[in-house]
């Protein structure tokens, strides 16, 4: 069955970085829904003609936008949301890996992952690049809770030997034979895919590392991703495990992860030779501004990233993150660059390409999802301002698309997801 919904549309269908014009808008715009799929967008008058039986859900109050798309989120993370006053290193020994070893409880782990899904879905994401757990069965229990609701989905048990803590080590054997499993279990299940996620080189032995470039080897559909260059003492110590890198990107480039299926976390303090690197590669960056700012690590390159041409979308790195909002991950990225001597003058058609198909496109998911144009998933969301706020006033009373943007990424707190369309279907969004 065709479904109409009907009100003001926006999505950036083309890059902004390259043209002027990314930004499409439909103030009174129709998108036509059918068998999970966008069959149709444009004015609402002409789309009602193509479709003159189908029925018609009015959203005008408010706006749709494509979903969400977060490419970096820790799932076990949600219950460390503002931890402040630390840096990377101690924010993870005191606060983070001791909640992560409670996940060996498949009971509370259980538990996370419905809360977790939920929150991603309460924000208008529908697609995520997440980080797992330490342990098979809590990244099990992800991909169940990811699969109940609809939720697109790439994930992987994250791999660690070294300098965690214990209870968080496993062994290349171990670790090789847990991921087969799940790979097995879960990559390729409707909208489930795999990624071989060693937590970042600093707790990952050169035998680890072997063991992700087999299963890459083994499974060349599966996706990488991992942490780089976040913080100067990280990246310090990452020198000093490897003595033969050149750099921090050559610590997983030496083991073939740096594919255009790889995407790595935070990039905040790159040199030349790795940002070349990644754009011969043709992998993507995870950008995580809120995070940068909250544990300190620093104001992103955006500027050189451009220059190399290298790739990246936007992740909100909760619980280093300080939610799940991708709206603010927006403004968020829009404030820093504004902070940064060489920033990037960021428009509101930026924000929302890097919210959505930048997101997906580093995902490899862009010929799928993260715009609004006809043939791909429709999966889309409705988001309203809080009656009686500022971006309710806004709503009323701007006229520009771009500017109502620009209020929507500004005023985000003010705005409600109302209603989120997983391939065509409507999600409960209270769980
Ligand atoms: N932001 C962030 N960086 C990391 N590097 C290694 N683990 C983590 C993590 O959990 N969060
Ligand atoms: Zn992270």
């Amino acid at each position: 069955m065709t479904v109409l919904l009907r009100g003001l549309i926006l999505h950036t269908p083309q890059n902004p970085f390259r043209t002027d014009r990314a930004l499409e808008a439909f103030s009174d715009g129709g998108l036509a829904l059918r068998d999970g799929q966008i069959v149709a967008l444009g004015s609402f008058s002409e789309v009602r003609k193509q479709y003159p039986e189908a029925p018609v859900q009015d959203c005008r109050e408010g706006v749709l936008l494509p979903g969400l798309v977060d490419t970096h989120v820790h799932y076990p993370q949600t219950r460390v949301i503002g931890a402040m006053g630390y840096s990377l290193l101690d924010w993870l020994e005191k606060r983070t890996l001791p909640l992560e070893a409670r996940l060996s409880d498949n009971k509370l782990a259980r538990e996370l992952a419905r809360e977790f899904v939920g929150l991603l879905l309460r924000n208008g994401t529908t697609t995520a690049l997440v980080f797992g757990s330490h342990f098979q069965g809590a990244t099990a229990n992800l991909f169940g809770a990811a699969e109940d609701v609809g939720l697109r989905l790439i994930a992987g048990q994250i791999c660690s030997d070294r300098m965690l803590r214990p209870e968080l080590h496993t062994t290349p054997e171990r670790s090789y034979a847990e991921q087969k499993m799940l790979i097995q279990r879960f990559h390729g299940r409707g909208k489930l895919r795999y990624a071989v996620t060693p937590r970042f080189a600093l707790s990952a032995s050169e035998g680890l590392l072997e063991v992700c470039q087999t299963l890459l080897q083994e499974h060349p559909d599966l996706h990488f991703t991992t942490h780089i260059n976040e913080n100067l003492e990280e990246i310090r110590t990452v020198a000093e495990l490897f003595p033969w890198s050149r750099h921090y990107l050559h610590t997983y480039d030496r083991f073939g992860l740096v594919t255009e299926r790889s995407v790595l976390a935070h990039n905040v303090h790159p040199t030349e030779p790795e940002l070349a690197r990644l754009a011969e590669a043709r992998a993507a960056i995870a950008h995580c501004p809120s995070s940068n700012a909250f544990i300190g690590s620093g104001i992103f390159p955006m500027n050189r990233h451009l220059r190399h041409g290298v790739r990246f979308g936007l992740g909100s790195d909760v619980g280093g993150g300080t939610g799940f909002s991708l709206l603010k991950e927006g403004l968020m990225a829009y404030l820093a660059q504004r902070y940064a001597p060489e920033g990037v003058r960021l428009t509101p058609a930026h924000l929302l390409y890097l919210a959505t198909l930048a997101g997906a496109e580093a995902l490899g998911l862009g010929e799928t999802v993260g715009s609004l144009t006809p043939g791909k998933a429709a999966d889309v969301i409705w988001v309203k301002p809080e009656p009686g706020s500022a971006l309710e006033v806004h709503f009323r009373h701007l006229d520009s698309a771009e500017d109502l943007l620009g209020s929507l990424f500004t005023l985000h707190g003010e705005a409600q997801v109302h209603q989120v369309w997983l391939e065509g279907r409507a999600a409960p969004l209270v769980f």
